[in-house]
């Protein structure tokens, strides 16, 4: 068998992929008509490439149907609460930079801190009858963080995509998303808080701790971080 390198199928992660690991001496590649998801992998023995959803590398690695793979911390933190006790951090790549943030409305003047946001929270379920709405997809990293940072009065909605929109669709008040130029914020109309920041992601090549290495895996594991180390 062969040591396997899970790798997002798709998009910006999979072309900056492709180029780190080209200047590394590894050439991966799409095989197949453009719709099926089939690599290759040259310039090293032993290893074959496993193209898939950036949100579903987490859990690949952790079942260990994986040896390595490349997804963003915040994907990865997200994903999997124990992930130190199931996956090792390889190497930051250096690309897909971003911060989970916490944004409320420009609007609201008098939000500019967590604290302020405590208050406008419990605020507005006295005027409102209901609390005050995040839309999130990164529902366990937020919890965590509003609860170290002492903000209680929220809920969370689930919102897998245009999260900024929530606002103005009024499904939401606050949102907590990625961030990369800032501009989708600005465009939208929110601020984010001065110590909203709950995480820095970057693309990240991650190695499984659970999965099982044959001997010739092993060996190719060696070659591999070799040239990528
Ligand atoms: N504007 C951005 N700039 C840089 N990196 C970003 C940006 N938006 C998202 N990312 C990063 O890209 C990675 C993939 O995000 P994305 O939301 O595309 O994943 P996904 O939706 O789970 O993947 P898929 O669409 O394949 O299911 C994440 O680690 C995220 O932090
Ligand atoms: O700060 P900026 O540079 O404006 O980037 C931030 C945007 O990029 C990501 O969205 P993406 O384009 O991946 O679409 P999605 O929200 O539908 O996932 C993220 O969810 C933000 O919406």
């Amino acid at each position: 068998m062969s040591l396997k390198l899970g790798v997002p199928s798709k998009g910006r992660l999979m072309d900056k992929t492709f180029d780190w690991f080209e200047k590394r001496g590894i050439h991966l590649s799409r095989t197949g008509s453009d719709r099926e998801y089939a690599g290759a992998v040259e310039g090293i023995d032993g290893v074959s490439l496993v193209l898939l959803s950036a949100g579903e590398v987490p859990r690949e690695l952790a079942a260990g149907r994986i040896h390595l793979g490349v997804t963003g911390t915040d994907l990865l933190q997200e994903r999997l609460p124990l992930w130190e006790q199931q996956i090792d951090e390889i190497a930051p790549l250096g690309f897909g930079q971003a911060d989970l943030i916490l944004a409320v409305p420009r609007a609201w003047v008098d939000v500019e801190t967590l604290d302020d946001l405590d208050a406008a929270a419990a605020a507005f379920r006295a005027h409102h009858g209901h609390r005050l709405r995040i839309a999130t997809k990164y529902h366990r990293l937020v919890r965590e963080f509003l609860r170290a940072g002492g903000v209680a009065d929220y809920m969370l909605v689930d919102s897998q995509g245009a999260t900024e929109g929530t606002v103005k669709n009024e499904t939401a008040e606050a949102v907590a998303d990625i961030t990369s130029t800032g501009e989708t914020l600005r465009a939208n109309h929110l601020k984010l808080l001065s110590d909203g920041v709950i995480l820095r992601s970057q693309a990240t090549l991650w190695r499984s701790r659970v999965a099982s290495f044959s001997a010739s895996e092993r060996e190719a594991l060696e070659r591999f971080l070799d040239l990528v180390t």
